[in-house]
């Protein structure tokens, strides 16, 4: 990337307390912030830097703390006290002006939240500001001190990534380690390329003068690690309109549609490259650019293999692009390790790959191959993940080369449990399921969240903007009249929503989005509430009645680790979808209406036309003339379905009308739950789509699918 500076915008701070790895992931997302960083590296280096700082720093802090700390003030600014004489009076009277300024100024009552970015400046500022005070009055109190110490202390504790820690640590771990742990081959890159020496391959003796030690061995390998870092941050260099849609990027109604055209059609491997980027997942789980580069690539193929209008790499790439939004924005991430943050992102991203453009029920009914090898369960669900990962098979391809045993066997698992839960046939179960637990969150496991979240995202676009919503309409209804045209071939009967002369769009979607979209983002919202609320800035552990989700992140996220001042508060995520839901079912309303108005007349016009030509066969010559005269001011019908009134037939407007036609739409695309659900379970692969059930048989004029 040229310029990277969007990536600095927020960094990956990672928490490191020797707690669990899980609670390790620390970014300041609660935040906007901005930092003058230009890249990863750069980021390593600045905290190792703050981090050697802080060493310095604590060990003085311990000084300070084993003895009497005023006696102790010359080991950090050089002076020496003179002690008071025995019996002379005190040097001072009351607080001196120069006594409250430092009051003021180190005062630790309004300090920002540890784990923010502000805060690794404050931190600095403080240290020199004690400095100053130690240097021109000799102390500074030991409460105070003792307070900014402690401040700072856990301000370093989370700025530290693993890799700082590991690259300061160096000298202590590897004085035990043998120089003959560190494999041959990679001893003689490392020489040729960080040292002068040409080769290190020979005697061991040789291998001890070209490294005089194996710390300085690792050193390089540390310094590999960050220009690894770098190489990859710089991989790619994005044209200025990516540049400028990837600055929302983070947000829910990102314009993947645009982004597709800005990337020529390669939006999915775009989306996908710098989300990885922006969790660092490169870095940490050693994937090299090409390797990326050619397994996403691979996805892309596999996506537009069939050219499905919806379910192609546009729609992986939006799936993607939402999971990012939601994990960042309500603050999931946090509570996420790196493993399930890569699983998550993988994922959204592989969910629909080599998807044919037909629902689960037409395989299993037209008996396709991928039907009889999945038993006509899940069936493309399970396509998608199995092909995915036999395209990690090709070594050119394997994104997950360097992942550990333990490490992948976790993430195969998470894939396989997400990928599978975005088959609609478990929406229901699903929800349900997180109902339940959502009375005993303790139980909320991370792959139910995570699959459920990604369920979620795979249903989104209804409460994305309308303009986002109503293009993605367009694209699934055509996809879904492609397998209305092919039942039709096949003599099979239609799928519902998939007769193109008949399906009413803007009823079905309002019944899509009340019974399957809206409970959707519900359940999830209320599952985020309790997954995020104790791990937010704001919540305070104190407050949270969940002792157990607690006691899971382990104290961390919370600024002042559970202030106890503070009123108890109710978290809530930024429930960002629910006005789009709302907004959007208005405009299919609206629709609907004008559907239903368009049905009546054209059905009127039918019912008159028909009456006329019954009419015509008895009529005289003269009837005839004054039937033409009729004919020629009644609506058209043209050949596919659609009507151009004519004068004499206007859709109905009036507002009694419209509420009647309303009524009337809604009571055709909704479903009552308990009928959606039944036909559901009964094993209608096609989910939301089967389970509204349509009957009036008009489709929507204006809509252009
Ligand atoms: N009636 C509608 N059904 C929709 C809409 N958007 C999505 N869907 C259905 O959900 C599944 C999602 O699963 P996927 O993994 O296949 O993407 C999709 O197949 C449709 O059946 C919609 O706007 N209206
Ligand atoms: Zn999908």
């Amino acid at each position: 990337m040229a310029d990277s500076k969007h990536l600095s915008q927020r960094p990956n701070l990672r928490a490191h307390r020797g707690r669990r790895r899980e609670s390790r992931r620390k970014s300041s997302i609660f935040e906007e912030k901005t930092i003058d960083i230009v890249s990863p590296g750069h980021l390593v280096g600045a905290t190792n830097h703050v981090f050697c700082m802080g060493r310095r720093f604590a060990t003085a802090y311990q000084c300070l703390e084993r003895s009497a700390i005023t006696r102790h003030w010359k080991s950090v600014s050089g002076k020496r006290l003179t002690p008071r004489k025995k019996g002379s009076p005190p040097r001072r009277q009351g607080p001196s002006k120069e006594d409250l300024t430092m009051s003021l100024e180190l005062c630790t009552d309004d300090l920002p939240p540890t784990d923010s970015l502000e805060a690794l400046e404050k931190a600095s500022k403080r240290i020199r500001k004690i400095c100053t005070f130690l240097q021109s009055r000799g102390n500074v109190p030991s409460n105070l001190l003792k307070r900014n110490l402690h401040y700072i202390a856990d301000v370093l504790d989370i700025v530290v990534t693993d890799d700082a820690r590991r690259f300061i640590d160096e000298d202590d771990e590897l004085s035990e380690v043998e120089p003959d742990a560190v494999p041959m081959e990679v001893r003689d890159w490392l020489a040729s390329t960080f040292t002068r020496s040409a080769s290190v391959t020979k005697s061991g003796e040789k291998e001890k003068k070209t490294f005089r030690s194996i710390v300085q061995a690792v050193r390089a390998a540390n310094l590999v690690d960050r220009l690894y870092r770098r190489m990859s941050t710089s991989a790619v260099t994005y044209p200025p309109t990516v540049m400028k849609l990837f600055k929302q990027l983070d947000d829910w109604s990102f314009d993947v549609f645009a982004l597709n055209e800005a990337t020529n059609g390669q939006a999915l491997r775009y989306v996908t490259y710098e989300i990885m980027m922006r969790y660092d997942l490169l870095a940490k789980f050693k994937i090299g650019v090409g390797t990326l580069f050619n397994f996403l690539e691979a996805l892309e193929v596999g996506y537009s293999k069939y050219q499905n209008p919806y379910h192609n790499l546009v729609h992986g790439a939006d799936v993607t692009q939402t999971m990012h939004s939601i994990l960042f924005q309500t603050g999931l991430v946090q509570w996420l390790t790196d493993v399930e943050i890569f699983a998550v992102v993988f994922s959204a991203a592989i969910h629909d790959f080599e998807h044919t453009g037909e629902t689960n029920n037409f395989h299993v009914m037209s008996r396709t191959e991928t039907a009889l090898v999945y038993n006509d369960r899940a069936v493309q669900e399970n396509h998608h993940i199995s092909a995915a990962f036999r395209l990690m098979t090709d070594d050119n391809l394997n994104i997950v080369y360097n992942m550990s045993k333990d490490d992948y066997k976790d993430f195969r698992t998470l894939v396989i449990d997400m990928v599978l839960a975005t088959d609609m046939s478990y929406h229901f179960a699903q929800v349900k399921q997180m109902k339940s637990l959502l009375s005993c969150p303790d139980n909320i496991d991370k792959a139910k969240a995570l699959s459920l979240v990604l369920h979620t995202a795979d249903i989104s676009h209804p409460a994305k903007n309308w303009i986002l919503h109503e293009h993605w309409t367009e694209l699934l209804m055509e996809e879904f009249f492609r397998q209305g045209d092919k039942e039709q071939e096949l003599g099979l009967p239609f799928s519902p929503l998939c007769d193109r002369k008949t399906t009413m769009v803007a009823s079905s979607q309002i019944g899509f989005i009340d019974f399957i979209v809206q409970p959707s983002f519900e359940i999830m919202s209320d599952m985020l509430d309790k997954v995020v609320a104790p791990i937010s800035p704001r919540g305070s552990l104190a407050n949270q009645s969940n002792a157990t989700i607690s006691e899971k992140v382990e104290g961390e996220g919370s600024p002042q680790n559970g202030d106890q001042s503070e009123e108890p508060f109710e978290f809530k995520v930024d429930r960002v979808w629910d006005g789009h839901l709302t907004g959007n079912k208005v405009k299919w309303k609206e629709l609907s209406t004008k559907d239903q108005a368009e049905k009546e007349a054209r059905e009127k016009a039918a019912q008159k036309e028909k009456a006329d030509s019954e009419a015509q066969t008895q009529n005289t010559p003269d009837d005839k003339a004054e039937d033409k005269k009729d004919r020629e001011s009644s609506p058209k019908i043209t050949a596919n379905g659609t009507v151009s009134p004519g004068d004499a037939v206007k859709p109905s407007t009036s507002p009694e009308n419209d509420e009647q036609a309303s009524t009337k739409e809604e009571a055709v695309g909704k479903a009552s739950p308990e009928h959606v659900e039944k036909r559901s379970t009964e094993g209608e692969k096609k989910g939301s789509i089967d389970s509204i059930t349509v009957k009036s048989v008009t489709k929507r004029k204006e809509s252009g699918v």
